[in-house]
């Protein structure tokens, strides 16, 4: 067994409890297992070392899944009874929950931002998903997503065009850049995944490659194409540039597929390190990429 697979099944034991969490959460909480044990992930916190960050490991990644599990439920929960008032108001009602699921994160991991994004994204998914499944709707990835997107509909225009005065990342960089980050791929329904990641996911698996290897392949698709504020918070426009020319140029010498491919992208995460560059929103949709695919089954 791969040492993927190993750290997998150990950890789904440790951490995935079924006696308390639907089958929705588990999931969510599956995916985001696969996305800090697959390896090499350039830039990024893996199995192999700590990416271009300083303030994490992969053991502050375990301990931020195991403190954001129950809220994991909480928003599916939420989803299932609130599923007949309006989108506004669900998604108003649901950031409350959000934000204590945030808080939980950073008491667990010392005060450092490890899913923030990803709580952000699998909120919006699973709240939906129980709406769906409370009004005995189909549950099929076009329909998941385009609920996410009616739900955030106006949330770039509201938060960011409009009232955009907290300073956060993603606000200033829409000031300077008119990127629209983590909110912009929420409001299209997922659409990098939907379009790039989820389709070069399943085309891998189809031709027979492993989880692993699918999942490496559509990694480097997202580093590729994504619009990663995380890369633009650190490297400016010219570090997200350098990325997607990089991750471009690995892909049409054949990707994760090429007998070096794996080296490739080992070489790829050393120049990110040397950079000072993270693709955390990257790492975010590699998750939500294997749980939309899994989801389908
Ligand atoms: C709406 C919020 C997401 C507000 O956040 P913000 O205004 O800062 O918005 P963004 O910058 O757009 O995104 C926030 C996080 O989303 C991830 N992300 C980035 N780009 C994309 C993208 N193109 N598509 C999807 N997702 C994207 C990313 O999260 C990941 O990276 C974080 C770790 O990175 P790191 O480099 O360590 O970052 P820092 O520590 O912050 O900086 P350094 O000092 O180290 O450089 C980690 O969180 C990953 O998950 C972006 O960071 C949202 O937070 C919000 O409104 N929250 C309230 C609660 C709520 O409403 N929840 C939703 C309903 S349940
Ligand atoms: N593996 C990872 N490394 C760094 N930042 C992340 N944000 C989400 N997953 C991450």
């Amino acid at each position: 067994m791969s040492n993927y697979s190993s750290q997998i099944g150990r950890l789904e034991s440790e951490l995935l409890n079924p006696h308390v969490l639907s089958l929705p959460p588990i999931l969510a909480l599956k995916a985001l297992i696969r996305e800090i044990c697959l390896s090499p992930k350039p830039g990024l916190v893996d199995m192999n070392n700590n990416g271009a960050h300083q303030d994490m490991n992969f053991q502050t990644f375990i301990k931020s899944i195991s403190a954001i599990s129950s809220w994991f439920e909480d928003f599916y929960q939420y989803g299932k009874s609130n599923a007949n008032i309006s989108t506004s108001d669900f998604l108003t009602n649901i950031r409350p929950i959000g934000l204590e699921c945030e808080k939980a994160m950073f008491t667990a991991t010392n005060q450092v931002n490890t899913h923030k994004g990803g709580i952000f994204a699998f909120g919006l998914l699973l709240s939906t998903i129980g709406k769906l499944a409370q009004l005995k709707s189909s549950v099929t990835v076009p329909i998941i997503c385009n609920e996410v997107a009616n739900i955030c509909q106006g949330m770039v225009n509201n938060e960011l065009s409009q009232n955009n005065h907290r300073n956060s990342v993603g606000e200033r960089l829409f000031k300077q850049h008119n990127l629209t980050g983590a909110r912009g791929e929420a409001e299209s329904g997922y659409k990098t995944v939907n379009q790039i990641s989820l389709p070069v996911y399943q085309k891998m698996l189809n031709s027979g490659y492993s989880e692993e290897s699918a999942l490496l392949q559509a990694m480097l698709y997202l580093l590729a194409y994504n619009q990663d504020t995380n890369l633009v918070s650190r490297g400016g426009l010219e570090g997200l540039n350098f990325v997607h020319k990089e991750a471009r140029d690995l892909i049409n010498q054949g990707g994760i597929m090429q007998q070096n491919g794996r080296e490739k992208m080992l070489r790829l995460d050393d120049e990110l390190i040397k950079r000072n560059l993270s693709p955390g929103g990257s790492a975010d949709l590699i998750a939500v990429t294997w749980f939309l695919a899994n989801y389908s089954k």
